[in-house]
């Protein structure tokens, strides 16, 4: 009696149906997509012992498992789709999920090895597994890891952080925001890659940063890795969608040529130490690698970066 796949059904956290690949065993029916590389798997935490969810018919009640599921084949899709890329080391490593991680954990991470989930206090963050933009930020750390490995400390910190939201939101592409579904407390998102400073940072009590000179340069959070992330998420918005920002013009050149120019700059030129200062190196190389030395698109990622007083 082998394992064979099959197409399931589920509802998510807020109570929207979906469908997703996952596996037929033994009478049973587990969160395992064998389809995507290695292997997409989703398992519940609090039982442990199962790497995968079991369900008795076809449908999964686990509103957690089922987004962090579909979550994940979504963000596989995207790398694969968009730039070729066989899940976070390009080898088609098998994507694990683990949701209701801790107690009411207002946290979501990738430890190297897996995404993990918390369900959120509800005063905070719903279940974070329910935000999209979560799933591709936790899985885009994966591949930070597998490419320039940034170190996760003071701006090549930062970037790794910045490039974990990009792609968050290219993934989850409606718009610039970060955890807008997630939010408990009536908060519009956890950040904003379209202004920043509409959001307070709690452990500075201070607006996100949008330009270099607003720097956080204190010690909590690694030396700011989710506070000066902003800086650079602003640069990536203002190179998409264009701008005025501190009396700089940007002139955008949209979301498909953006994204490109990240991947190219993080796969290609960025290395663990690299600063904001060489994020702008590498993304005018990138944007002339892929589109000429006089394009249009080196010329928003200079206006960009000067607009957030990076050179
Ligand atoms: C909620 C949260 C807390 C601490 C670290 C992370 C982290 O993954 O860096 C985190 O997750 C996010 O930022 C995702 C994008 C919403
Ligand atoms: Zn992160």
């Amino acid at each position: 009696n082998t394992a064979h796949d099959v197409t399931a059904f589920g509802t998510g956290v807020f109570g929207d149906r979906k469908m997703f690949e996952a596996q037929a065993f033994e009478g049973k029916f587990r969160l395992f997509d064998v389809t995507r590389g290695d292997g997409v798997v989703t398992y519940d935490n609090t039982t442990g012992t199962n790497l995968d969810v079991f369900s008795l018919n076809k449908m999964f009640k686990d509103g957690s498992a089922v987004d962090a599921h579909a979550n994940a084949q979504i963000t596989y899709d995207y790398y694969q789709d968009t730039f070729g890329r066989d899940s976070v080391d390009d080898n088609g490593q098998v994507l694990i999920s683990a949701v209701h991680v801790g107690n009411n954990w207002n946290n979501a991470s990738w430890n190297g090895r897996q995404m993990s989930y918390g369900d959120g206090d509800g005063l905070r963050f719903h279940p974070l597994a329910a935000g999209l933009d979560v799933a591709a930020h936790e899985m885009s750390h994966g591949v930070v890891q597998h490419t320039a490995n940034l170190i996760y400390r003071g701006e090549s910190g930062a970037l790794n952080e910045s490039f974990a939201d990009i792609f968050g939101a290219m993934v989850d592409r409606d718009d610039w925001l970060i955890g807008e579904n997630i939010m408990a407390d009536g908060t519009l998102a956890l950040r904003s890659m379209e202004d920043p400073t509409d959001l307070i940072e709690r452990r500075t009590e201070a607006p996100y940063p949008d330009h270099w000179s607003k720097r956080y340069t204190g010690t909590l959070d690694n030396g700011g890795v989710h506070i000066n992330s902003s800086i650079n998420n602003k640069a990536a918005y203002l190179i998409s969608e264009g701008g005025d920002h501190f009396d700089v013009a940007v002139n955008g050149i949209g979301r498909d040529k953006t994204e490109q120019i990240y991947y190219r700059a993080l796969s290609l030129y960025l290395t663990r130490s690299s600063d904001f200062s060489m994020m702008r190196e590498a993304a005018i190389q990138a944007a002339g690698d892929l589109y000429g030395s006089d394009s249009d698109a080196v010329a928003a990622v200079e206006q960009a970066y000067s607009a957030v007083g990076v050179y």
